[in-house]
């Protein structure tokens, strides 16, 4: 479903993601994680094609308008004027398009979604004056009636009560079982060995990509942060034609 071959994503030509290979099945739920700066947001934005690969691909086999992304809470504009409502409802761009109508039943499933996030009574309420654990509720709520094949999540409980969570994680499970691609950048080892069956761990290069046991067991852990203690910020700039060979503990999803 998404496929990443060789790929290298560079900030000024200083690697962010380097030489990183393996696949995302369909209908896989997979936890990206790796210390901070290990390249998982920037993993992210290249499968939305926010980013241009420096070297390799990533090819995608869903169609733009199937791809539901949640940026990190950082990087959301709050002081556009628009209200809980129509922030969710632009999670049904697709259905409405530019000049179509919102018919009754969107706005009954934009109602359903504000409801299943714990926002009822907050519709009309401005998105820049929610708290954050709010607004990031109300961001789950335009991805729920998105019905995206493909759902990316950056960071999705930052700011969120353990409640909040537990619900969340209850949803994502259904888009699991669904069938829908999920993954999902996290920094609970916990919360991953609990809720995400597969777990790619990064450090700017790949640690290793499988099932989740496998793939967070304690050498690969110790790896990860020994790449990441070793990071020098002004190294020479990437050769990217020199691909190194797969570690050992590479493996690919099923
Ligand atoms: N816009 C940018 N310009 C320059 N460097 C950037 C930019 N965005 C990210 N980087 C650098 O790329 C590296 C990877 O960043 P990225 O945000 O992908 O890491 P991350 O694993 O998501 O980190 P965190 O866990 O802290 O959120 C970091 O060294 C970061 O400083």
């Amino acid at each position: 479903m998404v496929k990443l071959d060789n790929l290298t994503v560079s900030y000024r030509q200083h690697p962010a993601l380097h030489h990183i290979s393996g696949e995302f099945a369909r209908g896989s739920l997979t936890a990206v994680i790796g210390p901070n700066g290990s390249g998982k947001s920037t993993l992210l934005k290249s499968v939305m094609g926010l980013l241009r690969p420096e070297g390799g691909r990533v090819s995608v086999q869903v169609p733009s308008a199937r791809i539901a992304y949640l940026a990190q809470l950082t990087e959301i504009d709050r002081s556009f004027p628009l209200s809980v409502q129509d922030c969710v409802l632009l999670g049904c761009w697709s259905a409405v398009g530019a000049w179509g109508r919102v018919t009754p039943a969107l706005l009954q499933r934009v109602q359903a979604a504000v409801v299943g996030v714990g926002l009822a009574g907050f519709e009309q309420r401005s998105v820049g004056s929610l708290s954050s654990g709010q607004l990031q509720r109300v961001l789950f709520a335009r991805l729920m009636v998105q019905e995206a094949d493909l759902i990316l999540l950056d960071e999705p409980f930052n700011a969120m009560d353990s409640r909040t969570t537990e619900a969340l994680l209850a949803l994502i499970h259904r888009w699991h079982a669904e069938g829908r691609t999920v993954m999902a950048v996290l920094h609970d080892d916990e919360q991953v060995r609990q809720h995400f069956p597969q777990t790619v761990l990064l450090a700017r290069e790949l640690v290793a990509w499988g099932d989740t046991a496998s793939a967070l067991s304690q050498p690969n852990l110790r790896r990860a942060r020994a790449l990441s203690e070793a990071w020098d910020d002004n190294a020479d700039i990437c050769h990217i034609g020199e691909a190194p060979a797969p570690a050992p503990a590479l493996r690919r999803a099923a």
